[in-house]
């Protein structure tokens, strides 16, 4: 097998093409803008520091398959992230907390594959970093080698700190995720993290000692939209914000939420701006009356 960093989608610079046009040039510049996918590379780190300094708000969307992947990235989503939701958003388990190292390497690789312009973020799974700051390295540097993501994700503060100092010093970015840490479910459950001053003051001592460590990014989850608008103003590196409020610098939703896809009661933080769901089960009840009432297939279908 070729390894996902040798083919054409993996995230490494593609070779500078040999006639510079005028177009080209303008395009492989700096964008103007995060969002709509104008530049004709990978979106960087550089480019998230640089939207923040404009005050530019950001989307980001998970993604789990190379298709649905180059959607978003056509879409000009910025960032996809490979979120161990795939847990129960693609793999049919209850919770992330199962999700294995060769589960998060095999379909991050395919969502590099799928795309050319996102910036691609793969979580690490559940066990993957707890143990210690070279564990993390291992299964880190795994999903940039074999899979070809561009920087990792890790739930914790205060408690990754040592994991995100190596990463970070061995040249792979880390996003920080703070708040509901959902690989944590066991212990917390799925409540709003950060409530009263001590819990809140524990938010924005993690968030600064993540910034420290040299996170370039900070997910906010379900925390109250005051301390999240506040960690924000207090942070240097974007805050995404899922479930935290209208101030974040960038918003993430679960791409199966979003599409209305998710079966089942959605948390309060979730906008559907699609009902695939019915769509495509319309779409299969149609393809089988078809079949079923001899209506397909047709000759236009058929070879003589
Ligand atoms: N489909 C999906 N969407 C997600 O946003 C998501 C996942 N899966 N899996 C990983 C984590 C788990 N997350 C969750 C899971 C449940 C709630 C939830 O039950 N929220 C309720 C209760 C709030 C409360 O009691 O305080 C809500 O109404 O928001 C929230 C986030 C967020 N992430
Ligand atoms: C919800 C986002 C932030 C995440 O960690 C995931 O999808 O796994
Ligand atoms: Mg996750």
């Amino acid at each position: 097998m070729t390894p996902a960093h040798l083919s054409a989608g993996a995230q490494t610079p593609s070779a500078p093409a040999a006639d510079a046009s005028a177009a080209d040039a303008g395009a492989k510049s700096s964008p103007k803008s995060l969002y709509g996918g104008a530049q004709n590379r990978r979106i960087t780190i550089r480019d998230l520091a640089a939207a923040k300094g404009r005050g530019e708000k950001w989307p980001m969307l998970t993604a789990y398959d190379a298709m649905t992947a180059s959607v978003f990235d056509e879409s000009g989503i910025p960032v996809l992230l490979v979120g161990d939701s795939m847990g129960n958003c693609h793999l049919g388990y209850e919770t992330t907390v199962p999700v294995t190292m060769d589960e998060m390497a095999i379909l991050s690789a395919a969502v590099v594959r799928g795309t050319k312009r996102s910036l691609i973020v793969a979580d690490l799974p559940f066990g993957a970093y707890q143990e210690g700051p070279s564990q993390a390295l291992r299964n880190a540097t795994r999903l940039v080698k074999e899979s070809g993501v561009g920087a990792i994700k890790l739930e914790g503060g205060q408690r990754s700190l040592a994991q995100t100092e190596l990463l970070v010093s061995a040249g792979i970015p880390v996003m920080s995720h703070l708040g509901l840490t959902p690989q944590s479910v066991n212990a917390m459950g799925y409540r709003v993290q950060g409530r009263g001053e001590q819990d809140a003051h524990e938010v924005l001592r993690d968030a600064k000692a993540a910034q420290e460590a040299g996170a370039f990014a900070v997910v906010l989850e379900m925390v109250p939209a005051g301390l999240a608008a506040e960690v924000t103003r207090a942070l240097e590196v974007p805050t995404i914000g899922i479930g935290a409020g209208p101030d974040c610098d960038a918003q993430v939703l679960v791409w199966t939420d979003m599409a209305g896809l998710t079966p089942g009661r959605l948390p309060r933080f979730v906008k559907q701006y699609a009902a695939l769901r019915e769509t495509l089960g319309g779409a299969a009840k149609a393809f089988a009356e078809d079949v079923t009432g001899g209506g397909f297939p047709q000759a236009e279908h058929s070879f003589t």
